[in-house]
């Protein structure tokens, strides 16, 4: 469980750009993250694994007080927080195999990185979540030579050969087509209930968030203005989240079309 209490940041001196954030999120739920440009939906996840030094407050995951850890023990529980990037942060000269397996360089020695000797088991683990998620026959292929969707696996897959107990995927499918949105929307879906992990996901694709998530959390100006479920995110959220303008997504895209496209893909994920 991810349990975040009174989290304030502020970036130098300027006005906080999270002013008392209190989130908890069970295992298995996947927690939209949706506010507009600048509400600090990427400062908030980038606080949890630290790559952000929250100002205060208190983030703990299954009873671990992340803030104030030293680098040792950062290490050893940013292992247990998987990240999964809009940009999917792959090393293209590299095979899909090695990106995944880099998922593991937190857990194996230094000889055993820079020999690329890891274990068995592993590799083992590899194959099953790349066979999971539809990408092991490109085990040898190299990362460019991949399509966004099937990079964002590999992002994916990266993620979870941490054996994380958290995942955050921030703008997993920004630069995605539409249809290959909805298919990693769904894939991190599945893998939350398959893996009892929870998920929360930056999003600003509103049509998305209310298809593929469990429950919306809305942030405007560093205050969260909204926590309920898809069910409940209706126009009154959408216009205290966005000042009245609709997102530009939500025009675009239905709800409704998310739920065929869900119906249509399911054996794909
Ligand atoms: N490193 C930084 N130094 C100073 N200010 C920052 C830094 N990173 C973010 N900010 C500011 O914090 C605020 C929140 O930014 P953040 O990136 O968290 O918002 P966001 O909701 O993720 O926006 P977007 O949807 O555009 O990615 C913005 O005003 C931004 O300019």
């Amino acid at each position: 469980m991810l349990e975040i209490t009174n989290l304030i940041k502020r970036y130098g001196q300027d006005e906080p750009v999270l002013k008392g954030l209190d989130l908890a999120v069970e295992g298995d739920s996947v927690v939209a993250i949706v506010g507009a440009s600048g509400a600090g939906k990427s400062t908030l996840l980038r606080c949890i694994n630290r790559l952000v030094e929250p100002t205060s407050g208190s983030i703990r995951l299954n009873g671990t007080e992340i803030i104030n850890l030293r680098q040792r023990e950062l290490r050893r529980v940013r292992r247990k927080i998987g990240m999964v990037f809009q940009g999917f942060n792959l090393i293209d000269r590299l095979t899909v195999m090695e990106n995944v397996l880099a998922g593991r360089l937190g857990y194996v020695s230094l000889f055993q990185a820079v020999t690329r000797r890891f274990p068995a088991e592993d590799i083992e683990r590899a194959f099953v979540l790349m066979e999971r998620v539809g990408i092991a026959h490109y085990a040898n292929k190299r990362a460019d030579e991949l399509s966004g969707g099937e990079r964002q696996r590999v992002g994916v897959v990266r993620a979870l050969m941490q054996e994380p107990e958290v995942l955050l995927a921030d703008e997993p499918t920004a630069s995605l087509d539409p249809r290959t949105s909805e298919q990693i929307m769904m894939l991190l879906q599945s893998l939350a209930s398959e893996l009892s992990l929870p998920v929360l996901i930056n999003i600003h694709n509103v049509a998305q968030a209310r298809s593929y998530t469990d429950r919306i959390v809305g942030l405007r100006h560093g205050t969260m203005i909204f926590d309920g479920t898809p069910g409940e995110f209706e126009k009154e959220a959408l216009d205290a989240i966005y000042g009245g303008i609709e997102s530009p997504e939500d025009a675009t895209t239905t709800p409704e079309t998310g739920t065929e496209e869900r119906e249509t893909d399911h054996d794909r994920t």
